[in-house]
């Protein structure tokens, strides 16, 4: 189980926000973070991967605490165990798709999975391209698997999909559900868009204003 404890004051452009986020999310469980702009999902997910440090609680995984601000413990990003995907693509342009992937393993790591991961994201044909060859939906399934070679036991996603169009984004969607099932993750997705989230999720957290203003399933959430 994740046990989250999230203070945070945000500095937005209407003045400052007090992120307050109290939540467990259980293993193997796909949570969306939706809301609107500003509520603070990126937030949330940065303070999950240890790139934005909370003012204050805790971040607690299978009882190993990642954060505490009473304990003093802040793991690297390095340490925890988790891939990311952002809206943007971070591939590096000057490498092919197999060294993009290469650069994200573990020194002394068997090179077997990136063999293994660009069969899973059927992208074998295009290992040795440079990413500016390929599409949209390619790049963001490279960084798919580019988050997943560690083994990550979290998938965090911020927005990974909202730059493709409506056929690449289906296929997308189902091939994250596809990895989430077939590598145990927890996943923990930011949506902006009503269907995915639906198609998605296990539980939706909405958040508005640094709080969450309600959790459950999409359909109970989105009857509001
Ligand atoms: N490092 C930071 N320190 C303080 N405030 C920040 C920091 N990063 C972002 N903010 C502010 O926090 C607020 C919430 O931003 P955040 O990106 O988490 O929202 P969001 O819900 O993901 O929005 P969007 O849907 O537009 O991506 C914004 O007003 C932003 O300006």
């Amino acid at each position: 189980m994740i046990k989250l404890e999230l203070y945070k004051k945000l500095f937005g452009a209407d003045g400052p926000i007090h992120l307050q986020v109290q939540t467990n999310i259980q293993f193997n469980e796909l949570v969306t973070l939706y809301g609107p702009s500003g509520a603070g999902k990126t937030s949330i997910i940065r303070m999950i991967a240890g790139l934005m440090k909370p003012d204050d609680g805790s971040i607690t995984v299978s009882g190993e605490s990642w954060f505490d601000k009473k304990l003093e413990k802040n793991l690297k990003t390095q340490d925890r165990s988790i891939g990311m995907v952002f809206q943007e693509y971070s591939l590096f342009p000057n490498m092919t798709v197999y060294e993009n992937l290469k650069f994200a393993l573990p020194k002394g790591d068997s090179e077997s999975i990136i063999e293994e991961m660009l069969d899973t994201v059927g992208l074998k044909n295009l290992r040795d391209k440079k990413p500016n060859l390929l599409s949209g939906g390619q790049k963001q399934r490279v960084a798919l698997a580019r988050a997943l070679v560690r083994k990550p036991s979290i998938l965090l996603l911020d927005e990974p999909l909202s730059a493709l169009d409506t056929a690449m984004r289906t296929k997308l969607q189902d091939d994250i559900l596809v990895f989430h099932s077939q590598y145990n993750l927890t996943t923990i997705l930011v949506s902006h868009d009503y269907h995915e989230v639906k198609k998605m999720s296990d539980r939706v957290i909405l958040l508005e204003n640094g709080r969450i203003a309600g959790e459950g399933k999409a359909e109970d959430i989105f009857k509001q």
